[in-house]
């Protein structure tokens, strides 16, 4: 069966001191679409951050403030995707991951058969990094590159980054107007890897640096990553429902 991971960050969740409810039931129709097309999906959701903060002031740039609203934030969002995704007769499964997870084969292989027992009952997992046990040296610190290790270790052919942006550009579209989409990248140059994070809004992590990090991950591994817009789902539907690509940008292996 098809299985694929698809990412969605915090800035398409949340809006205006709330979790943006539109934009959340938009995605989880879009996930039910996709499995009712024979299609496994995990889900990567960041938002735990931002939607503790719609609950609780604390300062976030204070690393155990910032880790005590994903704690509260958390517990939120899954409860709210869970009543979402009843009305699809739908279960949702949380897991919480660390970078360290990936560096031991027994804890990804753990993991994994859990992966494959939810996948097998048709529940959809949601995976976020755990931010209160994740320390500076294990810390993946964004849900890019998280997302394509999930896809990699856990057999998934495709990774979609629904984003704040619904194309990776060849500057950054909102600093030059001139800015042209990509519709296909084979290869990322080292220097683009290196370059300084710009994340859009204040609970976003990596800009677009994370996300060509997660490209480069998958290329080199021969899968494929999508990103597109979370804001606008059209580009997503074609795609993903009808296999026709109209915007977005397909990261993928020349051959
Ligand atoms: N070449 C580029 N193409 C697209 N986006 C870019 C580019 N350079 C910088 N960016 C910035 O990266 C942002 C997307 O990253 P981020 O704010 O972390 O989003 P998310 O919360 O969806 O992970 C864009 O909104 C844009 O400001
Ligand atoms: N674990 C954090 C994720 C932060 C993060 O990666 O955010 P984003 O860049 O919006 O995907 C949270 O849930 O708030």
């Amino acid at each position: 069966m098809r299985r694929i991971v698809i990412k969605v960050g915090s800035a398409v969740l949340t809006e205006q001191n709330r979790v943006a409810k539109e934009r959340m039931a938009a995605l989880v129709d879009l996930i039910a679409k996709i499995k009712e097309k024979g299609t496994e999906v995990i889900l990567v959701s960041s938002g735990a951050v931002a939607a503790g903060y719609t609950m609780c002031k604390l300062d976030k740039k204070i690393v155990s403030n910032k880790q005590a609203l994903a704690s509260i934030g958390q517990p939120k969002l899954v409860a709210m995707y869970q009543k979402k995704f009843e009305k699809h007769n739908t279960i949702v499964a949380q897991i919480l991951l660390t970078a360290d997870d990936f560096d031991s084969r027994k804890r990804t292989y753990h993991a994994k058969c859990a992966v494959e027992k939810l996948l097998e009952q048709g529940v959809v997992p949601i995976i976020n990094e755990n931010d209160v046990t994740a320390t500076e040296e294990l810390v993946f610190g964004d849900n890019d590159q998280l997302s394509a290790h999930v896809a990699y270790y856990f057999d998934a052919e495709l990774l979609v980054i629904l984003s704040d942006i619904d194309s990776y550009y060849d500057k950054d579209p909102h600093k030059h107007k001139d800015a042209k989409p990509l519709k296909v990248v084979h290869e990322i140059p080292k220097e683009d890897l290196q370059a300084e994070c710009t994340p859009n809004g204040s609970f976003a992590t990596g800009g677009i640096v994370t996300k060509l990090k997660a490209a480069d991950f998958l290329i080199k591994r021969n899968k494929e990553m999508f990103l597109a817009s979370g804001f606008n789902l059209s580009d997503a539907y074609s795609y993903l429902i009808y296999g026709i690509h109209n915007g977005g940008t397909r990261f993928l292996n020349r051959q």
